[in-house]
């Protein structure tokens, strides 16, 4: 049918929701100034952005360097005068008149999506900038003590050569221990041990009235434990965290699968690949990632730890992926779809940073020729931008773009529901590549932000156990198919959409991402009973923000602040006070 014809059709009948396979036909969009800032923004990256980033790396390079030359006991002794530090500057706060209570990282810095407006408007500033030395790496325990602004890149520097790692390396080199615990974090192994929050065996915090309490899973503050994760930083500053190691070898031994039919058989394949039907545990990879790069194609990733022995064999190829003019590794996984099914061995640590020189597929559109074999070999090495530089180079203009004409978002659903998600996806903005990566969310002794589905045990669903049921990370990165295609595109409705779909179907958004939701919904998306009970436990509320003050799009006006900082006068508030 002629898509003109299709289009009027459409835009007269409209089908119902539920039943429509097929992408929306939208308008044609006129473009505008900012298509072309964003069209030519590699300019400023490869002549400001690319060269100050590799001087910023390096100065942290030599700033880890600096900290791991030190003894374990100068550091603890560094550690403990920091925290006190931390005590005394909240002590200085005078509750009728500064703001309330948030770290001074200032909000480009961070990794993820949102403005983080709270920090534009009136607030209370402790400083953590200090807090950036591994502790101890205790190979008895196999527990690493660090403290929050070690960063992954420093992690897997210091751990990988001893044969050693976290049990979830998160991916990009910048993310901060601080930031995927009070948020959240994920990577290829979570389908083993859960997200980054669950591998942490103990955590060092600093409450609103400056006590220093360290809580695990089973002592006296093991509801402040399970409270931290998905709170943003709201219950009290984490100064430290004993995280859980894990025996690595040298290489990544990796399976390429690709995988071709309709979306519900691409996520079926997706499960398969992980989860064996017949519960087999030998069957089960230390890795895995799904990446579905069209409506029909997309390739499975199932990764098992190898020797440097093994990886050595005559025969055997070894892909050292980390060279800054190997292919991007998005690129290098769809080659499977035209060779087939292949194996390589990959240096594991290059593997855990694998998607960190394109930004997964981000840097496409940042530098559109980054992925040309001339542009890798002569300055692949700058690669990738720092995102904190992007961030803070990207004015009004292309932040707001990013928020209207593009899709940063994640979507954790149950592993038996990927299938609906795709499609979901497919039909409300056509972006790809997607991300699989699927992660236990396991049943805890109390209700935490985020749980499993009630009943999930009984259900014997592919991946589910006992204790955790299967979920996936959907990831959502990359501009729609309506805005590569020059039609109109609503960032804020797509988004609200895709919230509503989250809800509904038991499923969750990363706090990092731009969000639409108002509070009633964040509160149907995430359970508020335990956060609650440890806000006013310990003395939370009226010093620290809330997490929905915190997550919420847009400007803060005075009013929402003095609301903000007014809750601690309510009621239900002044009565634990
Ligand atoms: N692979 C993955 O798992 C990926 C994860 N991400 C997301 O990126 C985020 C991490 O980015 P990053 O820049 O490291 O972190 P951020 O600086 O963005 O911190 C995230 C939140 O945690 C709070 N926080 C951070 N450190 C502390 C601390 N020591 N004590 C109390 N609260 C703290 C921050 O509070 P405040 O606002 O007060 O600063 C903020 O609300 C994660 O939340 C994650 O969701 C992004 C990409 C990949
Ligand atoms: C959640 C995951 C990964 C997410 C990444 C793909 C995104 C996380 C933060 C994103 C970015 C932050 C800021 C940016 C500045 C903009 O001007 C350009 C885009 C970007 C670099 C953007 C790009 C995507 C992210 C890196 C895991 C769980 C896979």
């Amino acid at each position: 049918m002629d898509s003109r014809l299709r289009q009027s059709l459409l835009e007269k009948h409209p089908p119902p929701m539920a039943d429509v396979h097929e992408p929306l036909v939208r308008r044609k969009r006129k473009k505008v100034l900012v298509d072309y800032l964003v069209q030519f923004r590699w300019i400023l990256v490869i002549f400001v952005v690319l060269p100050i980033s590799s001087l910023i790396y390096f100065n942290i390079f030599l700033g880890d360097m600096w900290s791991a030359m030190k003894s374990e006991k100068k550091r603890q002794k560094q550690h403990d005068e920091n925290v006190q530090k931390v005590v005394k500057r909240l002590k200085q706060r005078n509750p009728k008149k500064d703001g309330l209570v948030c770290t001074a990282r200032k909000p480009w810095i961070a990794v993820g999506m949102r403005n983080v407006d709270y920090k534009r408007a009136r607030h209370f500033e402790v400083d953590l900038s200090s807090f950036r030395n591994i502790l101890e790496i205790d190979k008895e325990r196999m527990v690493a003590k660090v403290e929050p602004l070690v960063n992954m890149g420093q992690i897997t520097r210091a751990t990988c050569p001893m044969n050693l790692a976290l049990a979830v390396v998160a991916e990009l080199d910048d993310l901060t221990v601080g930031g995927l615990i009070n948020g959240y974090g994920i990577e290829g192994s979570s389908h083993l041990y859960g997200l980054f929050s669950d591998t942490v065996v103990a955590m060092e915090v600093v409450l609103a009235d400056g006590r220093v309490v360290r809580a695990t899973k089973d002592n006296e503050y093991s509801d402040l434990f399970y409270g931290i994760p998905w709170s943003q930083g709201t219950l009290g500053f984490l100064v430290s965290a004993e995280i859980k190691l894990i025996p690595i070898k040298e290489y990544m031994k990796l399976t390429y699968i690709p995988v071709k039919g309709s979306l519900k058989e691409i996520a079926q394949a997706y499960a398969d690949s992980f989860a064996p039907r017949d519960g087999d545990p030998a069957k089960v990879p230390d890795f895995v990632e799904g990446m579905v790069y069209t409506e029909s194609e997309g390739v499975m990733m199932t990764g098992v730890y190898a020797s440097k022995e093994e990886a050595k064999k005559k025969g055997n190829k070894i892909n050292c992926v980390g060279w800054w003019f190997k292919p991007w590794f998005y690129q290098h996984a769809q080659t499977a779809l035209k060779r087939g099914e292949f194996v390589e061995y990959i240096p594991t640590r290059e593997y855990y940073h694998r998607h960190t020189r394109c930004l997964y597929w981000e840097g496409k559109l940042i530098l559109p020729f980054g992925d040309q074999f001339w542009f890798r070999f002569l300055l692949g090495w700058l690669m990738p931008p720092k995102v904190s530089l992007l961030k803070a180079t990207q004015g009004e203009a292309i932040r707001n773009y990013y928020h209207d004409n593009h899709v940063i978002q994640d979507m954790l659903v149950p592993l038996y529901k990927v299938g609906d998600a795709l499609e979901f996806v497919h039909r409300e903005m056509e972006v790809y590549p997607l991300w699989l990566c699927p992660h236990r969310l396991y049943k805890l002794p109390v209700k935490t932000m985020v749980y499993p589905e009630p009943g999930f045990e009984h259900q014997h669903r592919q991946g589910d156990t006992s204790y955790a049921q299967m979920f996936t990370d959907v990831g959502v990165y990359y501009a729609p198919g309506a805005v590569l295609r020059g039609e109109e595109f609503n960032g804020a409705e797509a988004v609200h959409r895709l919230e509503q779909w989250l809800i509904e179907n038991h499923s969750y958004q990363p706090q990092y991402a731009v969000s639409e939701l108002n509070e009633k919904d964040f509160w149907r998306m995430f359970d508020a009973s335990h956060y609650e009970h440890c806000r006013h436990k310990y003395g939370a509320v009226g010093t620290f923000m809330s997490v929905y003050y915190k997550s919420k799009k847009g400007r803060k006006t005075e009013k929402e602040v003095q609301e903000a900082e007014a809750a601690i006068l309510e009621p239900a508030y002044a009565d634990e006070a």
